[in-house]
């Protein structure tokens, strides 16, 4: 009888290179550049299309991998991190810095010259956020480092979109709005059930700095302002009905998950339960939210 050949796993080295890419996190920046560029008027030649999210994925990859080799120390004082490449040991600091800076200038050079001028700077602004004002900056001096820093992960669908049409006009801007001021309550919710590890790195995280009853009234805040946010391309008619009644269904729920954070008070006994459901929602959210823009151009055109 002849053996089935099963999958062979790729050697340790590639895992932790493809690892330090943040593949999970970024496969929804990803997915929010793709439907930036399918929500865009226009079309794009396939084979450019896919081009354009390629160099997305590996400028997004290229300053994770950055951002991993600036806080690599930080990274082995907390539980969530440890595990890392490097704060585990199994490469060196120089690999990833090198695989960073080659990653991120070709994802660049390649959207220059395949894409278009402008959607190459704006993604290699979008790596220089991430990887220096967010990661070098911003993270370790300020508890509003989340919101200011914020404005990285929100480029991709703005990129995607400048990929078809060469230009910025309010509904990409919109776009690029809706995940800045997803992006507080996305990672607060987290911020909030693992704040000792925070603390203990040392990083002015909202929860550590300013306590946890204002992080939660901050989360309910920016949950409120997203379900306004994220009604305005409707209401500007950039998107159709789709889009319109998907926004309210899914930033009313938002909301909703809010309200139990935002007003919960701090007991030590509490399970952190609503902050965990937030967080999960935050992801599933965007994820849905940029699908319905998505089939709402699809259906329009
Ligand atoms: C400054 C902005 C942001 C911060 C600080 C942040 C932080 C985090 C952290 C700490 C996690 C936990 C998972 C991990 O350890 O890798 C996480 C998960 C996640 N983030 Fe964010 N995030 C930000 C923005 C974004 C953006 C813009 C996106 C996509 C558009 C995104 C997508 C995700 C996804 C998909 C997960 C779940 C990954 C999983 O399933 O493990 N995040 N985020
Ligand atoms: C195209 C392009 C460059 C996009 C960038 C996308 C971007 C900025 C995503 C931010 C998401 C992210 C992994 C934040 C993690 O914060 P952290 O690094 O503080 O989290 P950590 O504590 O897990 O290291």
């Amino acid at each position: 009888m002849t053996a089935v050949p099963t999958a062979t796993p790729l050697p340790t080295e590639w895992r932790d290179f493809f690892a330090l890419t943040k593949p999970r996190v970024m496969s929804l920046v990803v997915f929010t550049g793709l439907a930036g560029l399918l929500a865009a008027p226009g079309s794009i030649h396939p084979v450019l299309g896919f081009t354009a999210i390629l160099c997305i994925a590996m400028g997004a990859g290229g300053a994770a991998a950055l951002n991993q080799w600036w806080e690599s120390e930080i990274d082995g004082k907390m539980k969530r991190t440890a595990k890392r490449p490097l704060p585990a040991g199994r490469m060196r600091r120089d690999d990833a810095r090198d695989f960073g800076v080659l990653l991120s200038a070709t994802s660049v050079f390649v959207m220059l010259v395949a894409i278009h001028w402008l959607a190459a700077v704006v993604l290699a602004l979008s790596i220089f956020y991430y990887a220096v004002i967010y990661t070098i900056w911003l993270k370790p001096r300020t508890p509003q480092n989340i919101v200011i820093g914020g404005g990285a992960g929100a480029f991709p669908p703005l990129i995607g979109w400048i990929a078809v049409t060469g230009d910025i006009t309010l509904m990409p801007v919109l776009l690029f709005a809706i995940i800045f001021i997803w992006t507080p309550p996305h990672f607060w919710a987290l911020a909030l059930f693992v704040k000792t590890d925070y603390a203990d790195a040392g990083i002015p995280m909202m929860p550590v700095v300013r306590g946890e009853k204002s992080t939660r009234r901050q989360v309910l805040a920016y949950s409120v302002v997203l379900f306004g946010v994220s009604l305005l391309p409707w209401l500007i008619e950039g998107a159709g009905l789709i889009y319109g009644i998907s926004a309210l269904v899914l930033s009313g729920l938002f909301v909703a998950l809010s309200v139990p954070v935002g007003l919960r008070t701090t007991r030590p006994e509490d399970s952190m339960k609503p902050e965990k459901r937030l967080f999960a929602w935050s992801v599933i959210y965007l994820f849905a939210l940029f699908t319905a823009l998505v089939a709402d151009r699809m259906v329009l055109s």
